[in-house]
């Protein structure tokens, strides 16, 4: 691969070469330019260059592959036709013939859904499939867009495993990463993007010194601050309220439980954070509480205080939460612009149907410059990066402070100082008893001292408080 003088909206890239021996991560916050960088390198994006030499018929994991793979299945969905749900296809299917015997399906713990329909499986299961269909199908070069996220711990060590034996059988895999910790221990290069410039690259262990120096130049786009909000704090005695009561839970589909014995009570202040493999149920669990999920009405469930089942209206239930999800994003296809998508949230629907009031609007551009993304309020939603879109929608979710804030990986994409900015506002919104947090993330740091309770899935002993 050779690139040399390239010049795009947001990138200079005076030169950038690898050689076939040579595995490369590329580091980058988010408004480094790396998605770009990473759009280039697939060919999505055609800039101009002196010289641009890409790889032939590169394996490729983006998210936006995932998107583009769930969009089409979307289209393919024959329910209304059938008197059952449409599971789509199987996810043997997305990969290339013998798969079944290879050893990384069990590494990866996906032997076992394989029969199932793409979009039945969980966003970490699904980022696995493509994984596995790009590593199985033999491709010379991998293209890999922050591999480790959405999976869990097991799935980052053998996905780890699988790419350093790749290295040594002379596959050129490329990395990017927008959090160091990411930053793989078997790449034998590493390059630095920090404001569209590469500002180092060589051999990993000469530039990876380099990254704590970048790291303190940039500062995230998220920087909210609770106090010029100006909402009241909740004085510290007033009596918690019950949220969410869930009594001997379950959730099975057909002869696959996915937990079952499951008492999660959060009251007022209980900050939540659920843990567990991928699969495990967690998405599930938020998707009950939310009212996503039909099997709320089959279990003892409580939202808020009601009964779910006994006739109340979801859309009263949801006024008082926000939500940001793996599901939400890539169901978030209507069209409309960035301020439209935070104005959105004030009236829980997917695109905006209702006429927002001057304070609202004032609201919603504030959300955007704590984002970063004041200069794009009037740019579609849908052409914003990846992470530029989380923060909107999380901005979306944060907008209205509500009483319970249901975060499922919110985190996904976003760099250390996004993550950093999101988290220390949660901390703020605890401690000022703003809203009630229920969090869901694979990422060991962000299992900060204010939650209250943990509720782990796929293991013995579901629940327990925080140490
Ligand atoms: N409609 C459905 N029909 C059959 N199985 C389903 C359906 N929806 C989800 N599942 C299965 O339920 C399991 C749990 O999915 P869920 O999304 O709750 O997991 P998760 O713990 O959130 O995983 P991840 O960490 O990957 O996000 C998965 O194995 C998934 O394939």
């Amino acid at each position: 691969m050779q690139i040399s003088n390239l010049s795009s909206p947001s990138l200079k890239i005076t030169d950038f070469s690898t050689l076939p021996d040579q595995s490369w991560c590329i580091y980058g916050a988010n408004d480094s330019g790396i998605e770009e960088f990473f759009a280039i390198l697939t060919g999505d994006v055609t800039p101009t260059a002196e010289v641009l030499s890409l790889p032939e018929a590169p394996g490729i994991i983006s998210f936006k592959i995932q998107q583009d793979i769930y969009e089409n299945e979307l289209r393919n969905d024959d329910s209304d036709f059938l008197d059952h749900l449409d599971p789509g296809t199987p996810a043997i299917a997305f990969l290339p013939p013998g798969s079944d015997r290879s050893p990384l399906l069990a590494a990866l713990a996906m032997t076992d859904s394989l029969n199932e329909g793409y979009r039945q499986l969980s966003s970490g299961q699904s980022r696995k499939l493509i994984l596995l269909r790009e590593i199985l199908k033999g491709a010379r070069h991998l293209l890999l867009q922050n591999p480790y996220d959405g999976l869990d711990q097991a799935g980052c060590l053998e996905l780890d495993k699988a790419l350093a034996a790749l290295h040594r059988h002379q596959v050129q895999v490329l990395v990017t990463v927008n959090n160091s910790e990411d930053i793989p221990a078997w790449c034998s290069h590493l390059a630095i993007l920090h404001q569209g410039r590469i500002v180092a690259q060589g051999k990993r262990e000469d530039v990876i010194n380099q990254i704590d120096t970048v790291q303190s130049a940039a500062k995230g786009a998220f920087q909210a601050v609770l106090d010029t909000l100006g909402v009241t704090p909740t004085p510290p005695g007033n009596p918690a309220e019950e949220l969410v009561n869930l009594k001997d839970g379950f959730a099975r589909y057909g002869q696959h439980l996915l937990f079952e014995h499951l008492d999660l009570r959060i009251d007022t202040g209980c900050h939540t954070l659920v843990t567990g493999p991928n699969g495990s149920g967690k998405s599930t669990l938020l998707h009950m509480i939310t009212g996503d999920n039909p099997k709320c009405y089959a279990n003892d469930l409580r939202i808020f205080g009601i009964q779910r089942g006994s006739g109340e209206s979801i859309w009263e239930l949801k006024r008082d939460m926000g939500i940001v999800s793996p599901d939400l994003h890539r169901n978030y296809r209507a069209p409309g612009t960035t301020r439209q998508v935070v104005l959105s949230g004030l009236f829980d629907s997917i695109g905006l149907y209702r006429r927002p009031t001057g304070v609202q609007e004032q609201r919603a551009m504030q959300w955007l410059e704590w984002t970063g993304l004041a200069g794009r309020a009037s740019q579609p939603f849908r052409r914003l990066s990846f992470a530029e879109q989380r923060l909107v929608l999380i901005a979306r979710a944060l907008i209205k402070l509500p009483r319970l804030l249901i975060l499922d990986e919110p985190t996904q994409g976003l760099d250390g100082h996004n993550r950093a900015g999101l988290l220390q506002f949660l901390e703020q919104i605890a401690a000022n008893r703003i809203s009630t947090i229920l969090y869901v993330s694979h990422r060991q740091d962000e299992y900060r001292p204010f939650f209250r309770q943990h509720i782990r899935l796929g293991t013995a002993g579901p629940s327990a408080p925080m140490p």
